[in-house]
């Protein structure tokens, strides 16, 4: 696709051109031979006001655009719903070159989808049907690009996570990252797959260990020759074989069926697989990383996991501790969400503090969904300690009685006597441990079920922090 226009056409302002262009629903930009801005529609203008001319005749501010329309300008071809990130959001861009003869003397570019990821949460909540499940895939596949920079916080646990990963990614070894639903296991596999294929693009394949029935997991894992069971009208390759030499991300590990972990940890030892039907081998190329909200050691010990597939997919072992666990990263995460969502509201110096004392059970992706939320339902007004006390107590299925939960925050660190400068997460684990044990009287059975570790780690937690009972 291209347009053909003139240099005068392009650099004339107030014609047909930039007419068409206000017409658009979605922001669009004109951009010169010298990657100068010439045009900013009225939806781009709405977006950047009150910088909009500030904007006009300087290069395009996003990286990510910059370089996709140097790269159009440079090869003369138009790029269709390329993953730009502008912002902090990762958009779906069309950059379009405009041609005069046979030069290129400008691109058009145009976002087509403003935010993936919001796109990708509607589509997990509302999907229903084999389309939908399609689209998420497809759209899980495309947000594949992440980087450690979106990864947010700012606090010492955010940062070690990061560094872990870091170091991770250099390496080849197979990885498991453990951490409560929403905490951000996804956008760290996807940075470490971006990182380690150095952006080039190579296939990021998500496998969702649950989502698919037991009896068709394995056909799905391998893929299958035409006629190796019923309905099997013709061969597919599996997820493994699309992995090529990119990344499989085994989501949701630990509700992997026992009889496929079986035959996954032969793969992995053996780095080759057959097709369910087939007798041709193909190695296996891919990294492995996993993921999990479970405590797998804990299900191995109950025979529900096996171990010996646990040591494998845990060469490297990343927890991301929950939100409530490095509460020093909501303001930031908070401030973020709201420029994403453009929000206009403004929060209570008590909503604030509410923010702070909840203890966010679906972590980071249910503060997003509040600020949406927020941003719908108070457009430009002030939020209040209370409105957030009512979402608290509704809104997960988690019922907070949040001024409980604000008494027992500040009796938790006069209790425990938790210096400002003490915030450790050793010093924090060891407080709430001696919090639960007191809690449930000193029952260590009880305490390390709600914990979700089994007795024994309690004990040897309880050995090395001292806590005696
Ligand atoms: N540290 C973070 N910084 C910015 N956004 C985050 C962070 N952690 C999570 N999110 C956001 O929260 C949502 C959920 O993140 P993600 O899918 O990575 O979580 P997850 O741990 O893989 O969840 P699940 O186990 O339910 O699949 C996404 O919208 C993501 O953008």
């Amino acid at each position: 696709m291209k347009l053909n226009l003139t240099r005068k056409e392009i650099h004339t302002r107030g014609g047909m051109l930039d007419h068409m262009m206000d017409a658009l629903p979605n922001p669009s930009i004109l951009v010169d031979e010298n990657g100068l801005v010439l045009y900013a529609s009225s939806q781009t203008r709405h977006l950047w006001e009150p910088n909009t001319e500030k904007r006009l005749n300087h290069p395009i501010q996003s990286e990510d655009s910059r370089a996709a329309v140097e790269e159009t300008l440079r090869t003369g071809r138009a790029s269709m719903d390329k993953l730009v990130h502008i912002k902090g959001h990762r958009t779906l861009s069309n950059m379009i070159p405009v041609f005069e003869d046979e030069e290129v003397i400008g691109v058009l570019c145009t976002i087509t989808i403003q935010d993936i990821v919001m796109l990708k949460d509607m589509v997990a909540k509302l999907g229903r049907t084999t389309k939908d499940k399609e689209m998420y895939h497809t759209l899980s596949r495309v947000l594949s690009r992440y980087r450690f920079e979106d990864f947010l916080g700012t606090g010492d646990a955010a940062k070690k996570v990061i560094q872990q990963c870091r170091l991770a990614a250099k390496s080849d070894y197979s990885i498991l990252i453990i951490g409560e639903t929403g905490c951000g296991k996804e956008i760290l596999a996807g940075a470490i797959h971006s990182e380690r294929t150095k952006y080039r693009s190579k296939p990021f394949v998500k496998i969702n260990c649950t989502a698919i029935p037991d009896n068709l997991i394995e056909a799905e894992l391998f893929g299958y020759e035409k006629g190796a069971f019923t309905g099997a009208v013709s061969a597919k390759a599996g997820k493994f074989e699309q992995a090529a030499d990119g990344t499989i991300l085994l989501d949701e590990i630990g509700d992997m069926d026992i009889a496929l972990q079986s035959k996954l940890l032969r793969v992995l030892e053996e780095r080759e697989f057959e097709r369910v039907g087939g007798d041709k081998v193909y190695p296996l190329q891919a990294d492995i990383i996993a993921t999990t909200n479970k405590n797998l050691a804990a299900m191995c010990a109950e025979n529900k996991f096996r171990m010996d597939l646990y040591y494998r997919l845990a060469m490297l072992e990343i927890h991301i501790p929950p939100l409530r666990e490095r509460k020093e990263d909501i303001p930031l995460l908070t401030e973020h969400f709201m420029k994403e969502c453009g929000s206009r509201f403004s929060l209570e110096e008590t909503a604030k503090d509410n923010l702070l004392l909840y203890s966010w059970p679906g972590n980071v992706r249910q503060l997003k969904h509040l600020i949406t939320r927020l941003t719908v339902l108070y457009p430009n007004e002030t939020v209040t300690g209370a409105v957030l006390e009512d979402y608290f107590k509704i809104g997960s299925g988690a019922a907070v009685d949040i001024k409980n939960e604000r008494e027992a925050f500040q009796n938790f660190d006069s209790q425990e006597q938790l210096k400002p400068e003490d915030y450790s997460l050793k010093s924090v684990e060891k407080a709430h441990i001696q919090k639960r044990l007191r809690a449930n009287e000193g029952n260590v059975l009880k305490t390390a079920k709600e914990l979700g570790i089994t007795r024994n780690t309690l004990y040897s937690k309880m050995r090395n922090y001292g806590i005696t009972n």
